[in-house]
């Protein structure tokens, strides 16, 4: 039997999941699953390495089923309908790593009480993450477990960059920015660089448009700014969450309506965003399938703050040589992608429509001033390479 590695990466509306044998060569995906449409109408999807369908499944009434439920059921199911390897670890995407966790690490009881504390700054994210873990040490307490964090790739960010302008004890107390979807970013990065080193030399930002959104102002494929910040909360507006908000907002729904800060959270974090300014889904096809005029208004204003965002980073940078789309929205949808370069044709972006229809690698047209590529991401690989490299295996 091959020895395998899993990984797990609970997103705010999915889990995916990875089976990777170990080899000589690095882990080779040997399955992977998604199950999205957490929180609306949960479906499952298992594909094998060469992306043949093993399975499909779909919890029609699954709206309220959380991610712990499925989880569960998904276990039961891999373990009747999944080829049987040997496990020899898992790997985890958790999303907050604070101040303390820079760099992959195995989990143990008392990391496991430091993330733990870490809850209350991604609460879509991390208690979904930790659950896991305890669930799966307590089937499997000897199964070596890694923790990959979201925040890793921005660590070195410059100061200025991680900075918040509140008073400096604050600063000392853990309030900074710190940013997420890093191992996405890690895997576009190494991607990136494998496929065009040009660019990758160079000013480039990565947006990572999914469920959650962001994006990363790269120079030298480092990160050298990102629009989330203490929270993944901050910055582009998302399926449920606001973005960016006048924090004078939150002084006064908890001063004036007597908002709890429990509600304020749900408010910001789950009922805001497509959602909230849609009145209609927090998924973008949904969006583009509705007739209803605020659901335009929804996908004008993602696209509004998405340009706005991506010319707040080009100060940082100086200027732009590159746009990378990737995740959900990212990757699938030409739409968003050719409203979002419209906004900024100021800057000299050019699409080739038949190229961004077909959802191809570069979607710049040869005369654009900024290359634009599409570039799927792969946060489950990434996870499992830290997972590989921290058994001491080939990654
Ligand atoms: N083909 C598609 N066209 C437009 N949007 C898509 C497509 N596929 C996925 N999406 C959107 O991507 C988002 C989910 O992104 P994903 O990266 O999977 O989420 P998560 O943040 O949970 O990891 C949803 O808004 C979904 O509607
Ligand atoms: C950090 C974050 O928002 O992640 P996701 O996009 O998976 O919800
Ligand atoms: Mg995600």
């Amino acid at each position: 039997m091959s020895r395998a590695i899993i990984s797990l990466n609970a997103g705010s509306s999915s889990i995916k999941f990875g089976l990777f044998l170990l080899t000589a060569e690095g882990p080779v995906h040997a399955a992977g699953g998604k199950l999205e449409g957490i929180g609306t109408a949960p479906r499952l999807i298992v594909r094998d390495q060469d992306g043949v369908v093993l399975a499909q499944r779909n919890w029609p009434d699954g709206g309220a089923m959380t991610h712990e439920g499925l989880l569960d059921d998904l276990y039961h199911w891999a373990d009747a309908h999944l080829p049987h390897h040997r496990i020899v670890a898992v790997g985890h995407r958790v999303v907050h790593g604070g101040t303390h966790f820079a760099a992959p690490v195995r989990i143990d009881a008392a990391a496991l009480e430091a993330l733990e504390a870490l809850s209350p700054l991604a609460p879509l994210h991390q208690p979904h993450n930790l659950a896991a873990i305890r669930a799966i040490a307590a089937m499997a307490p000897d199964l070596p477990q890694i923790a990959c964090f979201d925040t890793a790739f921005h660590h070195d960010m410059p100061a200025v960059a991680a900075r918040m302008a509140l008073p400096r004890a604050y600063a000392d107390r853990g309030y900074r920015r710190y940013g997420f979807h890093g191992l996405s970013y890690e895997y576009i990065a190494d991607r990136l660089g494998a496929v065009d080193p040009a660019l990758a030399a160079g000013r480039v930002i990565v947006a990572h448009l999914g469920n959650g959104a962001s994006m990363c102002a790269m120079r030298g494929l480092r990160s050298i700014d990102t629009t989330m910040g203490f929270t993944a909360l901050d910055g582009l507006m998302m399926g449920t969450r606001t973005g960016s908000l006048d924090p004078g907002v939150v002084v006064h729904l908890m001063e004036q309506e007597g908002l709890s800060g429990k509600a304020i959270e749900d408010l910001l974090y789950r009922q805001s965003g497509l959602l909230g300014v849609s009145g209609v889904s927090s998924d973008m096809r949904a969006l583009h399938a509705s007739n209803d005029p605020r659901a335009a208004e929804a996908i004008e204003l993602f696209v509004w703050r998405a340009a706005r965002h991506t010319a707040a980073l080009m100060a940082g940078l100086e200027g732009l040589d590159g746009i990378v789309f990737t995740a959900g929205i990212g990757e699938n949808d030409p739409v968003i992608r050719r409203m979002i370069c419209a906004r900024l044709a100021w800057t000299g972006i050019r699409i080739d429509d038949a190229a961004n229809e077909a959802n191809e690698p570069v979607i710049s047209a040869p005369h654009s001033a900024v290359a634009v590529r599409v570039v799927p991401t792969d946060e489950e690989r990434m996870i499992a390479r830290h997972t590989a490299r921290l058994l001491g295996e080939a990654a």
